[in-house]
């Protein structure tokens, strides 16, 4: 069967967005969009996400599969690509919009600007051990600068789920940082019985941060809102930056803002249409 798809990225944070209004089920399995995000035997991209039909009050619903097949509760790059996808959809490209997406994650808000940017409500953190998940403190705790053993080192981490789970690190030096190397050894640790999104930052200055990341079911990519969302709270609670910073990441910047008032975390960044497509 010919299915239509169109390539989107954020910040080189790359996704093949299926039209899946029609169903609430993906059109793709896990293993078909394993073939399809392959960067030389199919289109190539770090995910798949799918556009289904709103539950619950929301607008649209948001699926998406990794590269490697699994299934993310949420990924904020890819909810701006969404977004844009669904305006583009609409024909109402250059409109202030705002929509509410059911993911797997919670409820997210994006709101496109006239200025291009999106800027997304992406909810209020969750920082319980239990809540990442992980193992490395006691179910109830918080884990902020906890040591954790990895590649014969000693890394104090900390942890945040924005719907997915971040293990986030602070160095001194990103260039000394063995991404390809260290990254799977956090991803597949036995603290983390889901496996976990691992951030490197290096403190520019309290509202200035450099990001290095390695994703669960990716590995390194251009750029991870979430991630970026995760390192700015980890910022806060270890007294390193703002509630308010830019965090630069391979691919460019993205604007981060952890509300006091709400404790809601809100992201701005761009989205962009790459190309379109039909997969026969
Ligand atoms: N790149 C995304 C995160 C995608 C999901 C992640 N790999 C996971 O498995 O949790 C983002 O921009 O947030």
């Amino acid at each position: 069967m010919a299915i239509e798809f169109t390539k989107y990225q954020g910040l080189g944070n790359d996704f093949i967005l299926i039209d899946n209004r029609a169903s609430s089920q993906p059109m793709l399995t896990p293993q078909e969009a394993i073939k399809w995000c392959d960067r030389h035997f199919g289109i190539g991209a770090d995910g798949v996400i799918f556009v289904l039909p709103g539950q619950e009050d929301t607008d649209y619903s948001m699926r998406i599969f990794n590269s490697d097949g699994s299934e993310p509760e949420m990924c904020g790059n890819g909810i701006r690509c969404l977004a844009k996808f669904i305006a583009d959809l609409e024909g109402r490209s250059t409109e202030s919009l705002r929509y509410r997406i059911h993911t797997l994650g919670g409820v997210m808000s994006p709101e496109l600007r006239p200025n291009g940017q999106i800027t997304v409500d992406m909810g209020v953190p969750r920082l319980l051990a239990q809540e990442i998940p992980t193992t490395l403190t006691a179910a109830e705790e918080k884990v902020i600068n906890q040591p954790l053993e990895v590649a014969g080192e000693t890394w104090n981490v900390t942890c945040v789920s924005m719907g997915n789970p971040h293990c986030i690190t602070f160095v001194d030096d990103l260039t000394a940082i063995p991404l390809a190397e260290i990254g799977p050894k956090f991803e597949h640790h036995s603290v983390f019985p889901q496996r976990t999104n691992t951030e490197f930052i290096q403190v520019v200055n309290r509202n200035y941060l450099k990001m290095l990341v390695w994703e669960r079911g990716a590995g390194a990519t251009m750029a991870c809102g979430t991630g970026a969302c995760a390192a700015l709270v980890a910022g806060v609670l270890t007294g390193n930056c703002d509630r308010q910073a830019t965090v630069e990441l391979p691919g460019g910047p993205l604007e981060i803002q952890w509300s006091e008032v709400e404790q809601r975390v809100y992201m701005t960044g761009p989205a962009t249409k790459v190309f379109t497509g039909t997969w026969c």
